[in-house]
This record gives C-alpha cells, sequence and structure tokens, in this order.
C-alpha cells in the first residue's frame, strides 16, 4: 500500500484526535516538554490543558499575550484582576496562556524555533487527549501587490522556489513534507473577513523563507549582492505564482500540523508592500494596529464557532 494511503487511514482513524508518529514515546516513563517547562510527571496536562480547541500561535510573546487578554474579554472570560499567568514560567524560551478552549503560545522567529515549539505543543495537546483542535498562526507578514495592513488567509505555504513543500533534514537525509493548509478552513476564516469589514482581507499563497534579509529579497541587509531590478523580477515572479504575502514560519506550520492531523490556518497582516520597500517606516501605533488584526478576526471566527457548538 502507498505510505501516504495508509497515512491518511491512520489519519481518518484518529476522527481528529492528535496524532503523533513516533514509537518510543509509549516507553517513556515521563515527557519532559524542556522549551516549554511542562512534563507529565509533575503536571496532569488532561486536567489542564484537556477542554483545549483553539490554539493560536504568533511570533511574539507580547502578541500573544494580548491576544489572550482580548480573547478573554470576547468570549466574557476575563479574569476580574487582569491577570493572565503565563504557563510556561520558569523559561524564557516561550509564553504559554490560557483562557477556557483558547491557548495562546508564542513561537519566536523562524522555522527552527516554531518547530520546537511545535513539536512540544503537539506532544502537550496529544498526551492532553484533546479532539477536534483548531492551530492558527496569527502572524505578520511583508505583502506583495498589497495595500500594507492588508490581512492574508494562506491558500498554501510555498518555499522560496513557490513550491509548496517544506523540507526537512532527517539522518543526514532531505525529507520533503507536504505544506497543504485546510482549505474549509482558511474560507471560512475569509468569510469572518469580510463579516467584520475592518480591514482587507484576501486569500493567497504565502512564501515561507529562512531569513528575512536576504532571503525575502531585501535590500537594506549587512550583505546583498543583487539589483533593485533583480529583487522586483523575483517579486514579480512570486506575485505570478500566487504569493501576496512573505513570513518565515508557514510552511514548517503546515507540514507539522497536518503530520499531527490538527486543523490549520495561517492568517498575517501585511506590515508593508515590498515592491515600494524593505523599511519597517509606519509608526509603532499603526504597527500595534496591524497586528491586531489577525487576532480580531482570528477572535470573530472563535467567537462563531462557539456559538455555533452551543445551540447544537
Ligand atoms: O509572527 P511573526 O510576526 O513573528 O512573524 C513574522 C515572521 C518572522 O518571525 C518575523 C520577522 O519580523 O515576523
Ligand atoms: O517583511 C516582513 C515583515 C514581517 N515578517 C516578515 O517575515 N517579513
Amino acid at each position: 500500500m502507498p505510505s501516504d494511503v495508509s497515512e491518511e487511514r491512520k489519519r481518518d482513524q484518529c476522527e481528529r484526535s492528535i496524532c503523533v508518529n513516533n514509537p518510543h514515546l509509549k516507553s517513556m516513563k515521563e515527557d519532559i516538554l524542556y522549551h516549554l517547562n511542562l512534563d507529565t510527571a509533575t503536571h496532569d496536562f488532561q486536567k489542564q490543558f484537556g477542554d483545549v480547541k483553539f490554539v493560536c500561535v504568533g511570533g511574539s510573546p507580547w502578541r500573544m499575550k494580548s491576544f489572550i487578554e482580548y480573547i478573554a474579554k470576547e468570549l466574557g472570560l476575563e479574569d476580574l484582576n487582569g491577570e493572565y499567568p503565563n504557563l510556561c514560567e520558569g523559561t524564557d524560551r516561550y509564553a504559554m496562556y490560557k483562557v477556557g478552549p483558547v491557548l495562546s503560545v508564542s513561537h519566536g522567529m523562524g522555522i527552527p524555533s516554531i518547530s520546537i515549539m511545535l513539536h512540544e505543543l503537539i506532544k502537550l495537546l496529544f498526551h492532553a487527549h484533546c479532539t477536534d483542535v483548531t492551530i492558527v498562526r496569527i502572524g505578520t507578514s511583508g505583502g506583495i501587490g498589497l495595500q500594507p495592513g492588508t490581512v492574508v488567509v494562506t491558500k498554501e505555504a510555498v518555499d522560496a522556489t513557490f513550491l509548496p513543500r517544506f523540507e526537512q533534514v532527517v539522518l543526514g537525509k532531505t525529507v520533503v513534507r507536504g505544506t497543504e493548509l485546510d482549505f474549509e478552513l482558511a474560507e471560512e476564516l475569509l468569510q469572518c473577513g469580510k463579516e467584520l469589514a475592518e480591514f482587507e482581507t484576501v486569500i493567497g499563497n504565502t512564501m515561507c523563507t529562512m531569513d528575512f534579509y536576504e532571503g525575502q529579497a531585501r535590500l537594506d541587509g549587512a550583505f546583498c549582492s543583487y539589483t533593485e531590478e533583480e529583487k522586483q523580477n523575483y517579486l514579480s515572479e512570486a506575485y505570478a505564482a500566487g504569493v501576496r504575502n512573505i513570513e518565515m514560519e508557514s510552511s514548517v506550520f503546515a507540514a507539522m500540523c497536518k503530520l499531527s492531523n490538527i486543523r490549520a490556518a495561517v492568517v498575517c497582516v501585511t506590515l508593508l508592500n515590498r515592491q515600494k520597500g524593505d523599511q519597517l517606516t509606519s509608526s509603532h501605533d499603526v504597527m500595534v494596529n496591524y497586528q491586531q488584526r489577525p487576532q480580531i478576526l482570528v477572535g470573530h471566527y472563535i467567537k462563531k464557532k462557539l456559538n455555533a457548538f452551543k445551540s447544537t
């Protein structure tokens, strides 16, 4: 049987429970999620996290704290003292907050950083016996051919050659993984953008790069070996391939969520139009406003879903 068919079957059997595919886990007495400063010996994961249905992740700990404050208010779950403890206290690698069924986790910058966090987060959800979880990356990005402040819901996460794949080196060999996201979820999020009508929301491909400067064809890094014209040609090729924004985590995020059978989406605001420049010149207030947009959109989606659960 081709491996993708058996993988598909395995996934169907899981029925939206979290899939980990590691035979070694069973023989471990305890599991230490080192970078989250959580472990199965001293924490009851099922009790603490078993009710999680929505996970939002983003690069900055500050953004993920502000998201939990926002969603708590939206869901009427505000803490009277305004206290939202960091569940990863004791490590400064990542920050994690929870209100009701919503978990908010920071992942730092770039593929290696989000990948480590996702390994540990996926195991956390697995140990907690969570089911039917939706995970959304709420991030920032550089746009192509879009007004700054536009929110892009990712259709496909592509690499720097515009292909929907993520390459991981395992035991010295390159393993290529698919980066499909949940199309239905992306459509629902786009619809939420339309309902809100507070800012432009579009669907498009997101290019995930290994670097912010040369990797994203910037002219303002410490090194640059190409001309402005070559930069513009590359961005035009990306646009022609359906790319509407560029960031640094979507491909591994999509690949790992797909492997673990978690419904996933990427929603990033564009901070600038890369065809017009490289430096981020908007004021602090404008940047803060832009960063809130994916939070507002995903907050609307979560509220809608929870209201729908209630009425069934
Ligand atoms: O979630 P964030 O805003 O961190 O995502 C993008 C991609 C990189 O991590 C970072 C670069 O500024 O922003
Ligand atoms: O241009 C940008 C802006 C935010 N994040 C990126 O990765 N690129």
